[in-house]
């Protein structure tokens, strides 16, 4: 379980102050919507560390997260876009993940990219780049995942198609996901849960 407790964040002393708390279980997808500027960003930053709050705490299965610098903190990340270096290939891409250079036709197989092992992501396109990014964040495998915008600059049927392996891909590997998005056709059809950011706050939907 990911818990996110009170987590207390402030720009500067005279700006809106943000008060974060929500709980993500293992296999969920959490989704978050909010107006442009409500703070999505600002959470996301202070789950990965690039922010740091006033106090509160992060903790997976009990495990304090809010000490770890950004790069050991167990969390992979999918943006709308520049997930992944568009001069190397789908497998140098996936590799760079990999402890072990060895797997990524294996990862990419599981992302349905089979045959475009060599394929230069810069001609691959949009949802095969996500495809490429699903990959690399397979094979770290690490138990947080948070999806900022993922699908905002996909086709519907692309996003659809990302959609579904997305769901499937949290579910076997047990991801705590957040989801954050303006598109409520994400939000409801990924999204186990939903809350709503206001005025600083997460709000039930
Ligand atoms: N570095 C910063 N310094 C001061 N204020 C900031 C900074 N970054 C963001 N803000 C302000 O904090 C508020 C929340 O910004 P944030 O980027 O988290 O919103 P968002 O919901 O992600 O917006 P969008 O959907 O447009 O990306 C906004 O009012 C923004 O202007």
């Amino acid at each position: 379980m990911l818990n996110i407790n009170q987590l207390h964040f402030s720009y500067d002393p005279n700006a809106p102050a943000y008060d974060f708390s929500l709980n993500v279980e293992a296999g969920e997808i959490l989704g978050i919507s909010g107006k442009s500027g409500s703070g999505k960003s600002t959470l996301l930053d202070l789950i990965t560390g690039f922010l740091r709050p006033s106090s509160g705490s992060i903790l997976l299965n009990g495990e304090e997260l809010n000490a770890l610098r950004t790069e050991h903190r167990p969390i992979s990340i999918l943006f709308q876009k520049d997930n992944i270096f568009e001069h190397l290939t789908a497998q140098k891409n996936v590799e760079l993940g990999l402890e072990q250079p060895s797997g990524a036709d294996a990862l990419l197989k599981q992302v349905d990219l089979e045959g475009f092992e060599k394929s230069l992501c810069a001609e691959l396109s949009g949802g095969q780049q996500q495809r490429v990014a699903l990959a690399r964040t397979l094979g770290r495998n690490r138990p947080i995942l948070l999806l900022d915008e993922p699908f905002s600059a996909l086709d519907d049927q692309t996003a659809d198609e990302m959609r579904s392996l997305v769901r499937k891909l949290v579910k076997q590997n047990d991801w705590h996901t957040i989801l954050v998005s303006h598109h409520q056709k994400d939000l409801t059809e990924l999204a186990t849960r939903q809350l709503a950011l206001k005025e600083g706050k997460l709000h039930a939907v």
